[in-house]
C-alpha cells in the first residue's frame, strides 16, 4: 500500500509514519504538512533518525502524486481540502479527524460515492468493542438509569466533547430509540434544575498528556455500572489506521467505519 499522511509532524502524524515505516505491507508515498509549518521540505521520517526519502509538501499534487491513500488526522477544515482532492484523483482515504459539523459529514457522505472511504473518531479496537457492549447495556438499562459520558484528553485538544463520547453518546441513543441531538446536554452551571431522566449528559476534562479516556457511567437505585476504556498509546490508533487502509484494498468507492472494518456491525 502506498500510504500518504496529513498532518505529518503532528502527534498522530508521526505515529502514522512511523508505523508505516514499520509495516511490511506499507510504504510512506507521501506528507502532508501546513503552508507555514516549519518541518515543510524536511524529511517526513527524520524524527525517528531513519531518513524515508518522502518531504513534508503543503502542495496536495506533489505531497500526493505517488499516493493510492491518505490518512488524516488534522483538523475538519484540512481534511475537507484533502478530501476534495482525494476524491477527484481517487486516493483512498481513512479520516480519524474529529470536529466536523453536519456540512462537513454530508461531505464526506458525498466523496464516499467517488472514492472509498473508512471516517471514524476512534480507530482503536477497543473503542470499538465497547461501542458494542454500549449498545448492550444501554438496551438493559433503558429505564431508572441515568446516562453520562466522561471523557479525558491532553491539554492540547481543540474539540470537546471528544468524537469518540459523541459517537457513544449515538450508540447508546440508538439502541434506546431516541435521537441524540433530542436528549444530549453537554454543559452544567448554575441552578440547573433536577436532572432531566430522558438526558444523556457530557462531560470532559483536559490535562496534561492523558492520550484519551472515556467512561459512560449508568447510575441506577443503590448501583451504578461503569464502562471504560482507557488508551495508553496512539500507537492503538496507528495501527488500527492501517488496518482500515487494508480493508479498503479492494474498495473502489464507498463510506465505512471502524465497525465495518472490524466486522462488528
Ligand atoms: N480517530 C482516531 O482514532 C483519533 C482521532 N484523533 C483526531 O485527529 C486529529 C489530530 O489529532 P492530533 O494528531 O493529536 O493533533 P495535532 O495538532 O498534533 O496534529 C494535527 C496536524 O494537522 C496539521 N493541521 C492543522 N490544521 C491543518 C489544516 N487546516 N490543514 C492541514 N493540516 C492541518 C497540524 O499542523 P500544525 O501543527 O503545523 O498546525 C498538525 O501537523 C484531531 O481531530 C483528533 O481528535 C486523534 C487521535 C485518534
Ligand atoms: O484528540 C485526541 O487525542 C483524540 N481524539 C479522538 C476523539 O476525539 O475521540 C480519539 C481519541 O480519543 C484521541
Amino acid at each position: 500500500m502506498k500510504i500518504a499522511v496529513a498532518g505529518a509532524s503532528g502527534r498522530m502524524g508521526r505515529m502514522l509514519v512511523e508505523a508505516i515505516q514499520n509495516a511490511d505491507d506499507a510504504v510512506l508515498a507521501g506528507a502532508l504538512g501546513v503552508p507555514d509549518a516549519p518541518e515543510l521540505g524536511t524529511d517526513a521520517a527524520a524524527f525517528l533518525g531513519q531518513p524515508a526519502n518522502v518531504l513534508i509538501e503543503s502542495d496536495l499534487a506533489k505531497g500526493l502524486a505517488g499516493a493510492d491513500y491518505l490518512i488524516d488526522f488534522t483538523r475538519p477544515e484540512g481534511t475537507l481540502k484533502h478530501l476534495e482532492y482525494c476524491a477527484a484523483h481517487g486516493i483512498k482515504m481513512v479520516i480519524g479527524t474529529t470536529g466536523f459539523d453536519e456540512a462537513g459529514k454530508a461531505a464526506i457522505a458525498a466523496a464516499g460515492k467517488k472514492t472509498a472511504i473508512v471516517f471514524a473518531p476512534n480507530m482503536s479496537v477497543g473503542v470499538n468493542v465497547t461501542m458494542k457492549l454500549l449498545e448492550l447495556a444501554a438496551k438493559s438499562f433503558s429505564h431508572g438509569y441515568d446516562i453520562e459520558i466522561i471523557e479525558a484528553h491532553h491539554r492540547h485538544k481543540v474539540d470537546a466533547p471528544s468524537g469518540t463520547a459523541l459517537m457513544m453518546g449515538e450508540v447508546i441513543a440508538n439502541a434506546q430509540g431516541r435521537k441524540l441531538d433530542d436528549v444530549a446536554v453537554y454543559a452544567r452551571e448554575g441552578v440547573t434544575g433536577e436532572r432531566d431522566p430522558s438526558s444523556i449528559g457530557f462531560a470532559a476534562i483536559r490535562g496534561g498528556d492523558i492520550v484519551g479516556d472515556h467512561t459512560v457511567l449508568f447510575a441506577g437505585i443503590g448501583e451504578r455500572i461503569e464502562i471504560t476504556h482507557k488508551s495508553s498509546s496512539r500507537v492503538t490508533y496507528a495501527h488500527g489506521s492501517l488496518r482500515a487502509a487494508r480493508f479498503l484494498r479492494d474498495k473502489s468507492s464507498g463510506l465505512f467505519d471502524m465497525q465495518d472494518v472490524l466486522g462488528l456491525r
